[in-house]
């Protein structure tokens, strides 16, 4: 969600048509007729564009001539500052915002100071009619106060927020910059903004990025090559790509299924319907296979449909300390011996379901379930089982059997996965209530993020169990005892 202009009608069909006769103005930029930028508002979309009347398939909806990008190919800053600019070609061709405290510009950065500049200039910025109406607040966890993150409960979401990360990039590579360059950002005889006020200016700017900015292929990088839709949904182009902003095309709202689709040439960048879309129906973009909450994260809202991609992390100390019950025949010292030897113990392994890439209409026909562990999880504990063998060669002796180790895995597992859902302090039950009672908002938001986690946790946990049953059938039936876990029994058996 978003604050998109101060709220009053008027003044918000005023910047819309301003922007639209702007665009329209533009040289090469095309605006299909049956289509409408629309007051979406009172879902918490701000704009989007519908379809006014019925869409034919592959209708070409709007152009935007590269010249209208703004971007490092074409911003005044660039032209001013040129050495800024040269400062880090390979860092600048990069949106990775990793918040370091290095006094070099990249992707992200650039941009951020390109759009402080043109903000900066007022009347005389040739996208201004594009800036007013680009939102003056966002809503994104990263501005939300503690009561309202901890909504967000045990999510792994919580951690990835990255305040502190973005208020050091402003603090250290945008508004020493802007100081040291202050002639350039500022026109004559207008007043410097204050410190406080700049910091607000680069906040806001670094969430417009984050939510509206693209990819663009750069001028030395091949043009597009010919592809299917499908590859297109790959959110990462390759690279060299720069970050620009692309009027227009972030007026469309996005879905985990949509009907419309970005396609980028080498003069202008094109919408295209994917699919006949009929009169009164919202075109939706992908923003790609996001969970909601990176789509919280970064855009600030939720859908139902992007559910399908929710992921959670289970740490590996919390699976170790789950294999400790079926390896209960190790000694302590065994067991401090078999840990002490796991290189990686930070790791961390991301669980998420099956599920198909969506079509080359934008849809996705089958249902996305719970298929298997990352294999990187199994083969951590398989290298964990190699190390409890040799720290304890008698009493683990059981783990020799393929069918063993695997029953150890999936029990590991099964309880780590039992503990991590009982980490967030309410249960699935209760978050579906809370939706069901009509829970608004951030608070909306947040369960939709909590809920979709716990739900892929039981999914997770019951494949886990299915595994663990047959693994237990197939030890049974070869007279084998160590279906509980228990390497003493085996250990008993050997003497
Ligand atoms: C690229 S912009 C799209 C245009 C935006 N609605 C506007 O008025 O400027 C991305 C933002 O639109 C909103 N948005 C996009 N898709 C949405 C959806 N399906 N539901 C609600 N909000 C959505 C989110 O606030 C997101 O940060």
């Amino acid at each position: 969600m978003m604050d998109i202009d101060g709220g009053a009608g008027a003044e918000f069909v005023e910047s819309t048509r301003n922007f639209l006769q702007w665009f329209q103005s533009l040289p090469g930029a095309t605006f299909h007729q049956n289509i409408r930028i629309e007051d979406l508002r009172e879902r918490g979309a701000g704009r989007g564009i519908i379809a006014t009347a019925d869409i034919e398939p592959d209708t070409v909806l709007f152009t935007i001539p590269r010249q209208a990008i703004l971007c490092a190919e074409t911003s005044d800053l660039a032209t001013k500052l040129p050495a800024l600019f040269a400062q880090d070609a390979s860092a600048a061709a990069s949106d990775d915002n990793d918040g370091d405290d290095s006094k070099s510009q990249d992707g992200w950065t650039l941009l951020i100071l390109m759009l402080i500049h043109e903000a900066l200039q007022g009347s005389a910025s040739r996208w201004k009619p594009y800036l007013d109406i680009l939102p003056r607040r966002f809503d994104t966890p990263m501005f939300w106060p503690a009561l309202d993150l901890a909504e967000l409960q045990a999510s792994d979401v919580v951690a990835k927020i990255g305040k502190a990360d973005a208020d050091a990039m402003i603090r250290t590579r945008i508004l020493p910059t802007i100081h040291a360059n202050s002639a350039a950002f500022f026109p004559a005889g207008t007043a410097p903004l204050s410190d406080e006020d700049l910091w607000e200016l680069a906040h806001r700017m670094g969430s417009t990025i984050m939510a509206y900015a693209f990819d663009l292929e750069s001028d030395d990088a091949p043009s597009e090559k010919e592809s299917t839709p499908e590859d297109d949904w790959v959110e990462d182009h390759a690279p060299p790509t720069i970050l620009g902003m692309v009027p227009l095309a972030d007026l469309l709202n996005a879905d985990a299924t949509f009907n419309a689709h970005i396609n980028h040439s080498p003069a202008a960048l094109t919408a295209v319907a994917l699919r006949a879309v009929p009169a009164g129906t919202e075109i939706l973009n992908y923003y790609g296979p996001l969970p909601n909450s990176e789509l919280l994260r970064r855009y600030g809202y939720v859908t139902p449909a992007h559910a399908r991609h929710d992921v959670v992390e289970l740490p590996w100390a919390l699976i170790q300390s789950h294999l400790r019950a079926p390896l209960r025949a190790l000694s302590d010292t065994q067991w401090a011996a078999a840990t002490a030897s796991v290189e990686d113990a930070d790791d961390t392994f991301v669980l998420e379901r099956a599920t198909d890439d969506p079509d080359a209409t934008g849809q996705i026909a089958t249902l996305a379930t719970f298929a298997g562990l990352p294999e990187e999880l199994t083969d951590a504990v398989k290298t964990f089982l190699k190390g409890v063998l040799k720290a304890a060669p008698r009493a683990a002796a059981f783990l020799e059997d393929k069918t063993a180790r695997k029953a150890v895995i999936l029990e590991g597992v099964h309880g780590a996965l039992g503990e991590r859902e009982g980490q967030y302090a309410t249960t699935l039950e209760e978050d579906d209530a809370l939706l069901g009672n009509g829970a608004r908002g951030r608070k909306e938001m947040a369960v939709w993020v909590r809920r979709g986690e716990k739900n892929l946790l039981r999914e997770a946990r019951e494949w886990v169990a299915g595994q663990l049953d047959e693994a237990r059938r197939a030890g049974l039936s070869r007279g084998r005892e160590y279906e509980e876990g228990d390497g003493q029994a085996a250990k008993r058996r050997r003497r």
